[in-house]
């Protein structure tokens, strides 16, 4: 990998954006590296990769791509070049390759520091957005992660107080839950008024910003059936349905509860801009089924723009070189788009995500 300095050609007001390789084990750095090997994402941005040495060179080899990176060897000696990404390289994994195609703790706590310096860089005013290719969770918790994923660790490490929830986009549909990373057997006591109402906000307010007026949202049940009428579950009559009421009365256009398995039907007919789950797999399985290739989760609630994949780690394929990027390009257009300001934050087109 080259770190020599190319002559510096005008630096422009392009958003800066801080990349990283994600799960060192998985398909992460290959897929960053494929990435940021398209020149236009290089003009698009000033883009400051910070990877362990081993990672990006393992990544580099899975891509059969070599970058050609400005190499900054401080935080305060951070500089772009137009056209080119900057490096700033940390010895997370002592000089060891990766092991590929598992959860270790070597390569959680990679991505767990990783995660830590992109949140500095955004804390000393130099970064405007953070794209992570695929993080591995288990791996997180080996390498440290003690919060319930990554989002809360980030929405820690930012100091915010309110509520944060992932948004996944497929196309022009967004959804946000009210429950996340918590195992199935808790999500019904999380199930609260409060909850709902702030999962429609957080995605009402976010879809404003991206140019929705008046922001249609479905919110699905808990139960099959969103409870049959109280026949399977109650928390459709006792909790959901009051919280959406609440909603309308306050000049949200907030509908429900539908029953989760076909709410998807009439908002992939474009009914709604949104749904709001109670749970992680609600709306995952039904986006991902939609657009798994190009799809994005964009972290709501957060001072920048923090977004990923919707593809995970696969450990599976790691090492292979077949890994797709489509949806990690959309969630790095996503990047551009927000911290370039005032651009709507809507898909570019049907088919693709942001
Ligand atoms: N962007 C992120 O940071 C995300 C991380 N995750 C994490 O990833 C881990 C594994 O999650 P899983 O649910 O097993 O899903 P996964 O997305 O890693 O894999 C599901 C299936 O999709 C395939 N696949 C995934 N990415 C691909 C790509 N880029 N190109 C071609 N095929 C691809 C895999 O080979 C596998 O068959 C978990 O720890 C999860 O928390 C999951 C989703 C997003
Ligand atoms: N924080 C990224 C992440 O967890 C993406 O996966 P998903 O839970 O939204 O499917």
């Amino acid at each position: 990998m080259s770190t020599q300095t190319k002559t510096p050609s005008v630096i422009s007001a392009k958003p800066r954006i801080v990349v990283l390789l994600g799960d060192p084990s998985g398909v992460g750095p290959e897929m960053a590296v494929k990435l940021l090997a398209r020149q236009r994402n290089l003009d698009a941005a000033r883009v400051l990769l910070i990877a362990d040495p081993a990672v990006l060179a393992e990544g580099e080899r899975v891509a059969g791509v070599k970058l050609d990176p400005l190499q900054v060897d401080s935080l305060d000696e951070l500089r772009f070049e137009d056209g080119r990404p900057s490096l700033y390289l940390r010895d997370w994994m002592e000089g060891e390759a990766p092991v590929l195609g598992e959860s270790n703790e070597r390569s959680g706590r990679a991505s767990f520091e990783a995660l830590e310096y992109a949140t500095v860089t955004v804390r000393r005013g130099q970064a405007d957005a953070i794209l992570f290719a695929p993080l591995n969770k288990h791996s997180l918790r080996l390498g440290g992660l003690t919060h319930e994923d990554e989002l809360r660790y980030m929405q820690e490490r930012f100091a915010v107080t309110g509520f944060v929830c992932e948004f996944n986009l497929t196309g022009s549909l967004w959804t946000s839950r009210v429950t996340s990373h918590i195992p199935l057997k808790d999500v019904a006591s999380h199930i609260t008024v409060e909850g709902v109402g702030d999962a429609v906000k957080i995605i009402a307010q976010a879809l404003r910003r991206a140019g929705v007026a008046q922001p249609r949202i479905a919110v699905t049940g808990l139960n099959p059936h969103a409870g049959d009428g109280g026949s399977i579950g109650m928390e459709e009559i006792e909790i959901i349905a009051p919280a959406i009421e609440k909603l309308r009365a306050e000049g949200y256009d907030a509908r429900g509860p539908f029953s989760p398995d076909t709410v998807f039907i009439g908002a992939r007919r474009g009914d709604v801009d949104a749904v709001v789950s109670m749970y992680h797999d609600q709306g995952q399985i039904a986006m991902k089924l939609m657009g798994f290739e190009q799809g994005v989760t964009l972290h709501g609630g957060l001072p920048v723009p923090v977004a990923t994949s919707a593809s995970g780690s696969a450990f599976d394929i790691a090492g292979k070189g077949i890994a797709q990027i489509e949806g990690l390009q959309q969630a790095f257009d996503l990047c551009v788009r927000m911290a370039s300001g005032g651009a709507p934050v809507r898909a570019p087109t049907e088919t693709a995500t942001a």
